[in-house]
């Protein structure tokens, strides 16, 4: 297979994100953003160690999952919903079996509880930031989402089916004021212009709206106006506040050089599990409210009896899990590197009527050296990166029975699952929540233990010659046989195989070498029936290996 191939075939798996298999008679080709099942025409563009990416090209046929019509008028050019023509059932199973197929890579046993859904398919999200820009070279002044595959080109995002109709009424107000203004919007490559992002909050719960324009500092443009516009529409839900960011740095991201509050107060307040929370412009604040009462019950679920229990709530954004917590626990300890939300955070305790939370702002890096309390418990949710390999080492230090781990992105949840396991935690439970239905995300809950010695006997040994004692030069071939042997994962089977017979196995044929075997093993991964293909079995020449892996590794 050489780059610049044109291939067809029909895409047989889809590993997360987004990368969908299409297996030729040779190779293993990954086709980013095509769907399970669908037939496909791509050309290889990357070719590295053996494996293949290609660019999908053209869809030659719908995929038999695609059971509905896309909800939303910008399915196709924008990249945002990729799922939405899948039924919600068959996106959910999609997702879990996903991310049971990376944790079966690198878990042992465990339990796998599937998924849960979020409470609304649709008009779940309580933020939206959109960027200005033209749908194409020269075009007009448009504002929305980027083109799928576009960092420049942007789609307008009136009518997007993930949000109310406020932000529709919004969006449409300002891209009207500023096309009749002849308003310029700022050029990533050049960095000139004015209009930079729009950022719209809008409470599920409360219904309070926080509508924020960000602007580069080039040009002074009269807003009073525009918010006169804005506050003069009818909505479901009601504004509480518009700002004016100015934000003159180069990077494509939204923050703020200076804020103006051009109507009301620059916070909303949003409910959950009925807690009261305050949030500001760049607060981090899960984007689907309904789901997150999901999310946090499952990890409140997980985390189990609290009381009389100090519990640090590392990556605590503005608080949220920590205060669901608080009721049934000693303290609660929460770390957060934003400052603003750990404000937030504080306010919001005392909202609550909590008394028993303390937040330190600062990165869990190096706070965590400085907290002189110890935790019975630790709950974690990162970033999408995961945690600092640095901060890693000193969390699983403080030796606590059990930690929660809260992720939006399975591969990097995989990547610190491996490292906990290696220093004695067990993955006892996984449970995915679906946070982003119709998008290719999803967020996972694990529960991990840490393994401690159920006890200690006393035993009084005499070394040397003679009865009863054991002699000094056998101590060292009795250790040796008397040393647990190392736990065998899937992992350590496969990279066996791969380094001496240059070929892969997936887990799944070791789960049935080892079935057939009479062997102990866990659910083969990602069950085969989930993915409606006809359940393949390894080739001869690969059992020989798996068998041939296992007697190496003393399995059999
Ligand atoms: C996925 S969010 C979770 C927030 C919160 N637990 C919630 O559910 O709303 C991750 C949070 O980690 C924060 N963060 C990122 N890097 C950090 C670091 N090195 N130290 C402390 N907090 C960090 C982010 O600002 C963000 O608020």
């Amino acid at each position: 297979m050489k780059k610049g191939q044109t291939i067809e075939g029909t895409i047989e798996q889809v590993k997360f994100p987004n990368k969908g298999i299409l297996k030729t008679e040779d190779t293993t080709v990954i086709v980013k953003n095509a769907l399970l099942g669908q037939t496909v025409k791509a050309v290889i563009n990357k070719k590295r160690k053996g494996k293949c990416e290609a660019r999908l090209m053209e869809v030659v046929a719908a995929s038999p999952l695609e059971t509905r019509e896309a909800r939303c008028v910008h399915f196709g050019p924008c990249g945002g919903c990729m799922y939405q023509t899948f039924s919600y059932e068959e996106q959910l199973k999609l997702k879990s079996s996903q991310v049971k197929e990376l944790l079966d890579e690198v878990c042992e046993e465990y339990e796998f509880l599937g998924i849960k859904g979020s409470p609304e398919e649709w008009e779940y999200r309580n933020k939206m930031e959109f960027s200005f820009g033209d749908e194409y070279k020269d075009g007009p002044l448009a504002l929305g989402l980027h083109k799928k595959g576009s960092m420049y080109d942007i789609v307008n995002a009136e009518g997007c089916q993930l949000v109310d109709e406020d932000y529709s009424k919004i969006l449409k107000c300002v891209l009207d004021y500023f096309t009749q203004k002849g308003t310029s919007f700022y050029h990533k490559i050049t960095h000139q212009g004015y209009l930079r992002h729009l950022l719209v909050r809008r409470a599920v719960k409360t219904g309070e709206m926080l509508i924020s324009i960000i602007t580069s500092g080039q040009e002074e443009v009269e807003l009073q106006e525009l918010v006169e516009n804005l506050l003069t529409l009818s909505y479901n839900g009601r504004i509480v506040g518009i700002l004016h960011i100015t934000n003159d740095s180069v990077a494509d991201v939204v923050k703020s050089d200076k804020t103006e509050i051009l109507f009301g107060q620059d916070y909303f307040y949003e409910e959950i599990l009925g807690l009261k929370f305050k949030i500001s412009t760049f607060s981090f604040f899960q984007t689907n409210t309904k789901g997150a009462e999901v999310l946090y019950s499952q990890a409140r679920e997980f985390i189990g009896d609290t009381k009389d229990k100090l519990i640090f709530d590392l990556y605590s954004g503005t608080g949220t899990i920590a205060q669901v917590l608080a009721p049934v626990a000693k303290k609660v300890i929460g770390v957060e590197i934003i400052e603003e939300a750990v404000e937030a955070a504080k306010e919001n305790a005392a909202l609550n009527h909590l008394d028993n939370c303390e937040f330190i702002a600062g990165d869990v890096l190096k706070v965590i050296d400085e907290i002189e309390e110890k935790p019975d418990l630790i709950v974690l949710d990162p970033p999408r990166d995961g945690i600092h390999p640095k901060a890693l080492e000193k969390i699983i230090d403080f030796g606590v029975d059990k930690m929660v781990y809260i992720s939006c992105k399975p591969t990097s949840l995989a990547r610190d699952l491996i490292r906990l396991q290696e220093r004695g935690y067990r993955v006892e439970k996984v449970c995915c929540v679906d946070m982003f239905p119709e998008t290719t995300h999803v967020e996972t809950v694990v529960l991990l233990s840490h393994k401690k010695p159920d006890g200690h006997i006393n035993v009084k040994v005499e070394f040397g010659e003679g009865e009863g004692k054991v002699p000094l030069d056998n101590i060292a071939k009795r250790a040796e046989s008397y040393k647990p042997k190392e736990r065998v994962t899937y992992k350590m089977i496969k990279e066996y195989i791969e380094a001496k017979y240059g070929f892969k196995v997936h887990t799944a044929y070791i789960a049935e070498v080892k079935r057939d075997l009479g062997l102990p093993m866990y659910d083969a991964p990602n069950a085969v029936e989930e993915l409606k293909q006809p359940r393949k079995h390894p080739t001869a020449e690969k059992v020989e290996a798996i068998k041939d892996a296992l007697k190496h590794f003393e399995v059999i």
